[in-house]
Parts: structure tokens; sequence; C-alpha cells
């Protein structure tokens, strides 16, 4: 009786699918995937395996999980699959495989056989996505499992997969970083040698850094504990040329992190700001540079006691009116816009990522900014000190010692000058150390000097501001 009943249902199958290619060949497209589409729920019925499609566009952009599948496979396919397009992908340091149209492979994970499918359709013109006009394929990978192994698939394979494909794209990408024209990102390849070797630093200070960024990278069930959201944020300030750029560029090697250079004043309001922060990826920094330059941060103080100048004290008053005075905040970028993405409730959409701000004046920004708990490390970078002079020496003579080295540590506590104007003596005579250093103490005599006539005459000389006594800057 049970053979009967299976080998009617296998003969009802195989006229169904004869039937479909033959309305396939003489029907409507429509009509075709309606009866594809009833087919399939059909065999879905009899069969004991399950399907899990993922398609690649997930609205205006690819979905993560198809991107971390598709590296995930891409690793695996190269051995398995009979048909493979080859690929250096724009991102990536390396050739890529990926499986073509219709070809399967298999996977194991434990003891469970799963199968991998990749598919790729035509779309017509009225079947495209409203969201991404310009594709004309619709491609996506199909898994196939037997139904008994659904729980351990969804809650232990399909992580393991794309833990997996992401951990894999981050070995094989170049690191981007980006910036905004106006209310879209668009980004090169970053390629910056700075590293925290070449950085002329104090070796405490660097070393607090370090273990700070090791210890934020590796802490995400620490902040998933304690219900914050995978994020921290760094102020650097410090006088121009004493390696607050350098240092990003550093931190984003260290971290292997991606950097968003936000420019703010090409955002127009809050809500573009919002947009911009939202679309960021993970493992990133997002730079603000210059803050007291970019945000208007005197506008919260003019709101509370609005100034006006001498001549306009004089005009007899007229009655005003006071929204018109305020400053609309859908007009532009607040502090508060900015704020709330630091730490405020948009701060947990994205995770491990560094918010950095510089400026080369910490006495212009708003009390709010440098509240306790806003930015989490303020990070002073300053004058070169012998201790960071010995790594430039390193870095652009390949000398760790020299006899005009107790001279030049001297000068160094008697004078200041910025780690970017030591490097620029340094690079004058390439290949002779000696005349190098030479040039450097001549350039830190005359500003002790300097610093010794400037009482006499009431004020430092102009010529060069970078180098000035100690305490004077
Ligand atoms: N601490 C440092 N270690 C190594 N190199 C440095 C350091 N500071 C400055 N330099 C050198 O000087 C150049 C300028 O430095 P950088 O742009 O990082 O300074 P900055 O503080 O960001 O300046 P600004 O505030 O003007 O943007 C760099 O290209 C780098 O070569």
């Amino acid at each position: 009786m049970k053979m009967e009943v299976w080998s009617n249902l296998g003969s009802i199958l195989a006229t169904l699918i004869f039937i479909r290619s033959v309305v396939r060949e003489y029907f409507p497209r429509e009509l075709c995937d309606l009866f594809s589409k009833s087919l399939r729920r059909l065999l879905g019925m009899v069969s004991s395996y399950i399907s899990v499609v993922i398609e690649e566009n997930d609205g205006m952009k690819v979905s993560e999980v198809y991107e971390a599948v598709q590296t995930y496979l891409s690793a695996r396919s190269s051995s398995a699959a009979e048909r493979l397009k080859l690929k250096k992908p724009k991102n990536s340091r390396d050739f890529t495989f990926s499986m073509d149209s219709n070809q399967r492979i298999s996977d194991k994970f434990e003891d469970i056989k799963v199968r991998w499918a990749f598919h790729s359709i035509e779309l017509s013109q009225k079947t495209r996505s409203p969201w991404n006009p310009g594709s004309d394929e619709k491609r996506y990978y199909e898994l196939k499992f037997h139904k008994k192994h659904k729980h351990k698939i969804f809650s232990e394979y399909l992580p393991h997969v794309i833990t997996e494909g992401k951990n894999l794209e981050l070995r094989s990408r170049n690191r981007k970083i980006y910036t905004n024209e106006y209310r879209y990102w668009t980004s090169v390849v970053f390629d910056h040698p700075a590293t925290f070797g070449t950085l002329a630093l104090e070796t405490e200070q660097k070393q607090e850094i370090l273990e700070d960024l090791e210890r934020f990278s590796k802490a995400e069930k620490y902040y998933r504990q304690v219900g914050r959201a995978w994020k921290r944020g760094y102020l650097l300030y410090g006088p121009p040329g004493t390696g607050k750029s350098s240092m990003i560029a550093a931190m984003a090697n260290f971290l292997d992190y991606d950097i968003y250079d936000l420019e703010l004043t090409q955002v127009k309001n809050n809500t573009e700001l919002r947009k911009l922060l939202v679309a960021t990826t993970n493992k990133s920094i997002i730079v603000i540079e210059d803050i007291d330059c970019s945000l208007d941060l005197s506008d919260r103080k003019k709101k509370k006691k609005p100034e006006k100048d001498s001549e306009e004290k004089e005009k007899p008053s007229e009655p005003s009116k006071p929204e018109e005075n305020e400053p609309k905040e859908d007009s532009k970028v607040t502090l508060s816009g900015v704020l709330n993405f630091t730490d405020g409730l948009w701060s947990c959409c994205g995770s491990e990522r560094l918010f950095v701000f510089t400026t080369n004046h910490i006495d212009r920004l708003d009390p709010a900014l440098l509240r306790s708990g806003r930015m989490d490390k303020h990070i002073l970078l300053t004058f070169c000190k012998f201790g960071a002079f010995k790594t430039l020496a390193r870095n652009y003579l390949s000398i760790e010692d020299h006899e005009l080295f107790p001279e030049i540590q001297d000068l160094m506590e008697a004078v200041e000058m910025t780690p970017a104007d030591v490097a620029e003596h340094l690079m004058k005579t390439s290949g002779n150390p000696t005349s190098a250093l030479q040039s450097l103490i001549e350039a830190l005599r005359d500003a002790k000097e300097r610093r010794a006539t400037a009482p006499l005459n009431g004020s430092i000389s102009e010529e060069n501001t970078s180098a000035t006594a100690q305490g004077e800057a």
C-alpha cells in the first residue's frame, strides 16, 4: 500500500514537472512564475529538506549576510565547485573565486551535511527592484539541509558562516578612507604608513594608548554586559604639527579599521548627519577634525545670551521676534546632533567604532563636549621631547644614538618644537645623520636665543612660531 502511494506521488510530481516545462514554453511569464511557486510549495510539503534563500539586495544596499556567505563560500568553492568565476574585487588585495550560476557545493558542519547553490535570474524591466533599478539580475544563495537539523543550522551553522565570512573579508580587503560629499560617502584605498612604531611619542603615553585600544577591541562582551554601545570616544588636542592626524592613521592601522573623515561643513543639518553616520560600517574610526572650526560651538552661548555689537546697541531697540534670532535646528548641524551619535540613542547603531575629534584649541570647545563620559579619553599631543625625538631619529636617520644626542636632549628641555618641524630638519640632508642633527641643533639654538631676547623685546619673533621657548607657546 505504502509503495503504491509513493509511486503515485512520484508520477504526479513527474507530471507536474512536465506540465511546468510546457507552461514555460507556451504561457506568459507571470503565469509561469505563479505555477513554479505553487509547485515549489507542493514539493516543500512532501520534502524532508528545508531551503533558506539569501538574496543579494537588502533594500538599497548589498546585504551584509549575502556578502559574508559569498566570502565564506568563495574560500570553499575553489576546491569543490566545477565552474568558478575568478574576480579581483576593487576592495580586495587578492583574487577571489566565486560560484558560477547554478553551481552547487556541499559543506559539513560537525556531522551535518548541507548543500549550497548559487542562482542568478535575469530580471525583466517590470520585475526590477525599485531600490536598485540598474541591476538586471537577481542573485541569491540557497542553503539546503535536512529538517531534523533545523535548530542547529539556525542557531550555530549560519552564525558560524557569517562570522567566518566577515573575518575572511577583513583579512583580505584593502582598508578604505571615506569622506563625505554632501550626503554621500566616497572612498579610496587607505594606505597610510603611520604606525605606533613610527609615531614620535613618549614611551609611557604610547603604551597607555596602545593598551586602551587593545582593551577596547576585545571588549565586545564587556560592553554588552554593562549595557553600553561598543564604541569609544577620543579627543586629540594640541598644537598643529604634533601628530594628531598621524595618530588617527596609526590607530586605524593598529586596529585594522576603516576611516570615515567627516567634513561637518559639508553637512546641511542633523538629519543629513544622521543618515551619513547610519551608513558607516562597523570596525571604523569616525573622525571630525578641528571640531572647534567645523561646528558653530558658540550657538549655545548665543542662545542663552544674545550678544550685540556696539553699533547695534546704539540703535533704538525694535521689538524682536525671538524665534527669528534663534538658530533653526533643522538648517544646521548642532553639537547635540553630533553628541547624539557619540553617546545618545543613535550611538548603538553599529558597533566597534571609535569617534575621534581633534582640535588645536581645547579651550574653545563647548564644556558639553568635555564633560566626563562624553569623550572617553583626552590625549594631549605636544612638542617634541627627547624620547619622541629618538623615534624620529630612528625613522628618518636609522640611528639609535649619536654624539650630538646629549646636546639635543638639553636643548629640547628648554625649547618647544613640534615633531613636524623636527622631522623637517631630519629630512633635509638625506643619508647624512650628522649634518641633519646639526641643522636641528641650529634651529633649536635659534629658538633658545629668541627666548633669551624675548623678554627684552617684549615679544617673540613671529618668523618662527613653531619653535618657541618652553611655556610661551
Ligand atoms: N608625533 C609624531 N610622530 C611622527 N611624525 C609626526 C608627529 N607629529 C607630526 N609628525 C610629522 O609631521 C607631519 C604633520 O603631522 P600631523 O598632520 O599628524 O599633525 P597634526 O597635529 O594633525 O597637525 P594639524 O593640527 O595641523 O592637522 C606628519 O606628516 C608627520 O610626518
